[in-house]
Formats: C-alpha cells, sequence, structure tokens
C-alpha cells in the first residue's frame, strides 16, 4: 500500500487533483481497481494536506447476477457511504438496442446516471480507478482504431454538470493493483458483464503486457512519452 499511497500522492500533487473540502465520490464497480482506490483514499484521507469527504457510488448495471452485498459489508466496515444507483441499463444494451459495440454505449449511460446522483449528493468530484496500463492501452486504442493519439486526462472538468472527475491512479501499474488486492484480501466482485475481457480493449490490454515483457522500463517510458509536451515531432504539415 506504501506505493501504491506515494503514487496516489504524486499524482494528486502533479495534477491538483484534490482540494480542501472537496467531497469526492468514487466510481465503485467492486472490480479490482476501484476497490483499490477507494481503499487507499480512505487511507490517503488521514495524511492528505488537504481535507476532503469521501463516499462511494455504484452504477448498478442491471444485470442479474451482480450481488454487493460484500461490496456493502466492506464500506460499511471502512465507514465510507455507500450509494448504489439502480439501472437498467444492461436490458437497454443487450436485450433492446442489441447494441453490437456495447461498451460504449454502457459507458456513457453509466457516466449520466453516475453524474445525475453525484449533483444529487453535492458531489463535486468523482474519482475513477482508471491506472498506469489503463492510460496506456487507451493511449494503443486510440492510435490503432480512430487514427489519434489521445489518451484519458489526469483531470476532466465537465462544464455542463459542474463536475471534475479525478483518476489518482494513473502512475500505478496494474500488477501493484493485483498485489495489493492479494495482500490486503480486499473483497473484489466478479464482472457480471457479459463481454468482459471479450473486447477491443482486453486486446491493446494484452499488447501492453507483452511490449513490458519485452522493452526494459516500458512503462516508465510510455508515461514519459504521455507527459512530454516539449517533444511531440509529428507529421504536422506546415
Ligand atoms: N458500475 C459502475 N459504477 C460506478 N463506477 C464504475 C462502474 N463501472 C466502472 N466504474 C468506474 O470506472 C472505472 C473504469 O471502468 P472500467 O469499466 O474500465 O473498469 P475496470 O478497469 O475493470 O475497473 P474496476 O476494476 O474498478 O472494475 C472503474 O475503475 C470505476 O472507478
Amino acid at each position: 500500500m506504501k506505493k501504491i499511497l506515494g503514487c496516489i500522492r504524486r499524482a494528486c500533487e502533479d495534477y491538483n487533483m484534490i482540494q480542501d473540502g472537496d467531497k469526492i465520490a468514487v466510481g465503485f464497480s467492486g472490480g479490482k481497481d476501484s476497490i483499490t482506490l477507494i481503499y487507499a483514499l480512505k487511507l490517503y484521507q488521514r495524511f492528505s494536506p488537504q481535507k476532503f469527504e469521501l463516499e462511494a457510488i455504484t452504477v448498478d448495471p442491471g444485470f442479474k447476477n451482480m450481488d454487493l452485498e460484500n461490496a456493502k459489508s466492506f464500506l460499511k466496515k471502512l465507514e465510507i457511504p455507500y450509494t448504489i444507483v439502480k439501472t437498467q441499463i444492461a436490458q437497454i444494451v443487450f436485450d433492446e438496442r442489441k447494441e453490437s459495440n456495447p461498451c460504449s454505449l454502457c459507458s456513457r449511460m453509466r457516466r449520466g446516471a453516475m453524474h445525475d446522483m453525484a449533483k444529487e449528493r453535492g458531489i463535486n468530484k468523482i474519482a475513477l480507478g482508471h491506472h498506469l496500463d489503463d492510460g496506456i492501452s487507451t493511449l494503443f486504442l486510440s492510435m490503432f482504431y480512430e487514427g489519434r493519439i489521445n489518451t484519458f486526462k489526469p483531470v476532466t472538468y465537465l462544464d455542463r454538470k459542474d463536475i471534475t472527475t479525478i483518476r489518482p491512479m494513473i502512475y500505478i501499474p496494474e500488477s501493484t493493483i493485483i498485489t495489493a488486492v492479494k495482500k490486503h484480501n480486499l473483497p473484489v466482485l466478479k464482472s457480471p458483464c457479459p463481454v468482459d475481457k471479450r473486447t477491443k480493449r482486453e486486446f491493446a490490454n494484452e499488447i501492453v503486457k507483452d511490449f513490458s515483457h519485452k522493452i526494459p522500463d516500458f512503462r516508465k517510458r510510455m508515461l514519459s512519452c504521455l507527459q512530454n509536451k516539449e517533444q511531440v515531432q509529428l507529421w504536422f504539415k506546415p
């Protein structure tokens, strides 16, 4: 946890993620990333120079096999307020629209439900569990499938809703999260999504893993690419 907390502190400082008085809700899927994030933020709250409130929100997409009882008791033990938003996203995406690319509609609807609940609860920041490997795989996905060099930002302000999204785990490799989950015995919820691990994203994740075995300091180099504003040399037309 020490390494994770160090990375979170550095990301928060580098990108001014947290301010005094923030009311932060972690988008809590129950998966390994968001469970690590909420556990770490709860610890970080103790020594963070900025004082902030913390809670958790789960958007329940309405899959029949999603059981949130363990999540409820885990968060209760940590004394973290917890809200579950019931939705019919699964039914709309899979049964009614029979989407061939379900992930994009699902995540848009999930984001909408999350923002609405956050507003209702007076939350001004939403923290998501994206980590360093997610940042790199999103960059690859965008290059391979969209023809552009792009990844999510560490901090995004949504004008329309007056809500800021922060990603405090952007400096943490996925393997560090997996180790922490095991070490602290965090009760991870298995994803109820029928297309989990069968998407383009999974393909990009495999590439990141493969490259990290073949290229020394691969993640470090990629992080430096993402932050190196001065040395972007591409084929811009004059
Ligand atoms: N149903 C949900 N309700 C609330 N927040 C969610 C939900 N699903 C995902 N999130 C948030 O969005 C982040 C990215 O979602 P994604 O679907 O890529 O999950 P992931 O990378 O498998 O993460 P996790 O291990 O937390 O499930 C998650 O880490 C979490 O913070």
